[in-house]
């Protein structure tokens, strides 16, 4: 056996601390070489680099110095996996959907939806988000925009971009205070058509904010949409955490598989020292997660510097760029860019699972 395949083999080995998958089976490993005067490593990740590329490199380079006393250079890049969902009509140049999801209102569904979104973008991703709340659409008010949705010469409509994010919004079509009352089959035909009616451009992520509970929406959209997963929401309330085994019931039945959940407003930091109050009990979400053998994909802290719609219409993942040594910010940003890396370090491993309900499962 050459020393290069040794080389290869051992770094195969290595286990990406993101998906918790060996590079050999993740099919990262493109080329691992010893020179002259160093170790060549080439990366391939199935998912933004800049998610996991940190903890990888101290895993690959730790194991090349047990090989080898030559220093290792390490190079990435990124080729996002589309995880298949056999049975439902792909959306065209869109590569996975992924459903955001609680049982319970106002948990912070949404906030974790645009906050995720943006953390993605700026790992390098192309992210969109679609508000499927037709009632009460909120992802508008979170970004400050008040644009309309217009067709383009093939009818299709255009999400309106912000911040180098793809939206649609019911809330981009309608007057402010304008009140919808669909009923089901109504609902059904809306959600198709801003799903399969966009043009989307090419997505490596589309985020589905879906309203609270299990009612017609959530039904048509889990007969209508190609999701690879979904990510539960809650907060440590015991009523919350209730709930969430419904959404937990409604995927499972549907044959999606359930990437983890996030505990929202899981503790107050203080903007000054970061000091971490449990205001409604600890690790209620962790214990859950764990119960019901689901990830759990983290913590975010309450803080009134998450709500965007305070009046700046910044979600909080854009004032981390912006304005990174506001107390507090450096933290809360850690937070929702840990809980995104997690949720698409679960999305790789998703295994494709036959979706219960195809494109013609309700007439609309
Ligand atoms: N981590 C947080 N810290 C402080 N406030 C938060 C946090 N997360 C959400 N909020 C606030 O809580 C309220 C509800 O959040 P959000 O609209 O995201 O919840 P939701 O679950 O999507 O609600 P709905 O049931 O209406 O869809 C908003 O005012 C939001 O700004």
């Amino acid at each position: 056996m050459s020393q290069e395949n040794t080389l290869h083999e051992t770094l195969a080995a290595v286990i990406d601390p993101l998906t918790e998958w060996s590079l050999g089976d993740q099919g990262s490993l493109v080329c691992a070489e010893e020179r002259d005067d160093e170790v060549r490593v080439t990366l391939d990740l199935p998912y933004p680099s800049l998610l996991g590329e940190a903890a990888l490199r101290a895993a690959v380079e730790a194991r090349v110095r047990t090989f080898t006393t030559k220093p290792p250079r390490l190079s990435f890049s990124q080729t996002v996996k589309a995880v298949p969902v056999p049975g439902k009509q792909k959306i065209p140049g869109v590569a996975n959907l992924i459903a955001i999801a609680s049982g319970k209102g106002g948990v912070g569904k949404s906030t974790v939806t645009v906050n995720t979104a943006m953390a993605l973008q700026q790992a390098g991703a192309r992210v969109g988000i679609l508000d499927c709340d037709l009632y009460g659409p909120s992802v508008p008010a979170m970004f400050g925009v008040e644009e309309q949705m217009v067709a383009n010469r093939e009818k299709k409509l255009v999400p309106v971009d912000v911040y180098g994010i793809k939206m649609v919004s019911m809330g981009f079509l309608m007057a402010r205070h304008q009140a919808l009352s669909w009923r089901g089959p109504m609902l059904h035909k809306m959600l198709s058509q801003f799903l399969f009616g966009v043009d989307w451009g090419t997505l490596d992520y589309l985020l589905l904010d879906l309203p609270p509970g299990t009612g017609d929406v959530q039904l048509s959209l889990t007969q209508l949409a190609p999701m690879a997963g979904a990510a539960l929401v809650t907060t440590p309330q015991k009523v919350a955490l209730r709930d969430v085994m419904r959404g937990l019931e409604m995927f499972k039945d549907v044959g999606v598989p359930v990437l983890g959940l996030v505990e929202n407003m899981s503790y107050y930091a203080c903007p000054c020292c970061d000091e971490r109050t449990y205001v409604f009990g600890r690790d209620g979400g962790k214990r859950l997660a764990k119960r019901y053998e689901i990830p759990f994909l983290g913590e975010v802290p309450m803080s009134r510097r998450v709500p965007s719609a305070l009046g700046s219409g910044e979600p909080l993942m854009l004032r981390a760029q912006t304005d990174a040594a506001e107390p507090g910010v450096a933290t809360l940003a850690a937070a929702f860019r840990d809980v995104s890396a997690r949720l698409i370090g679960r999305l790789v491993v998703a295994e494709p699972r036959f979706a219960v309900g195809g494109p013609d499962a309700m007439e609309v």
